[in-house]
């Protein structure tokens, strides 16, 4: 009998609604019911996967800040340092700019690693001050990211497919932006969702036609072992 595959998900763009945003209901059962390890690998901070699994009932195996913070289900690593990001941010303030966030702000407050700017704010300047501290910026459709080049998704899966022993090739993800292309790379087999952008789906084994969580459960059914 064949077994189900370990999956690898992100989640905005991904698990998302047909409109773009929230998670789409649909997916809470069969993520529920997989019969093997699902990853959840996000740009989101650490507490918003975490709560994802927690409330769809799976075990906690997280990639959270494109990489930077990697939870097996036994130990969290932090695999970047904030300290240059906030550099950064600082100095994008100082010239005038904000994260465009407002104030009390849930995108970065527990953010540990990277900084998160709003699609709004204006990008020329904030990657010429990333550039002077040796970072990167990208664009995941969600937001910017202040961030170190090395760290990324990839190798956070990586490290929890060693923990929890299954194997990268048997792994498939699903993805829908630049920040999955390490994903990709990594697992046997990565499926960007049709809305990705074009990094995503070149890294992709196959595009798919459907879009946000449409896509994810396309790929669900074509994997799931049947009986
Ligand atoms: O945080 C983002 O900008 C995107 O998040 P995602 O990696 O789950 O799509
Ligand atoms: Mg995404």
């Amino acid at each position: 009998m064949r077994a189900d595959p370990p999956l690898v998900l992100d989640i905005d763009g991904t698990l998302t609604r047909p409109e773009g945003w929230g998670i789409d209901p649909r997916v809470f059962d069969p993520l529920r019911e997989w019969d093997a390890p699902v990853v959840i690998a996000t740009g989101k901070a650490f507490p918003y996967p975490v709560a994802l699994c927690h409330f769809v009932g799976i075990p906690e195996l997280v990639v959270a800040e494109n990489g930077g913070v990697v939870y097996t289900g036994d130990d969290v690593f932090f695999t970047a340092d904030r300290e240059a990001a906030r550099a950064v941010v600082e100095e994008y303030r100082a010239a005038g700019y904000d994260l465009g966030w407002g104030t009390e702000e849930t995108v970065n407050r527990w953010r540990e690693t990277e900084i998160a700017v709003n699609l709004e704010q204006p990008i020329e300047p904030l990657r010429e001050i990333a550039a002077e501290y040796g970072l990167e910026v990208i664009d995941t459709g969600y937001a910017y990211h202040v961030k170190d080049a090395d760290p990324n998704k990839g190798e956070g899966i990586a490290r929890i497919a060693d923990h929890v022993g299954v194997d990268l090739a048997d792994c498939v993800a699903v993805g829908d932006s630049i920040n999955d292309v390490s994903t990709f790379e990594t697992v046997g087999r990565g499926f960007a969702v049709g809305n990705a952008d074009e990094a995503a789906k070149a890294a992709a084994d196959e595009v798919l036609e459907e879009r946000h969580a449409d896509g994810t459960l396309a790929v669900l059914d074509r994997v799931r072992a049947t009986t």
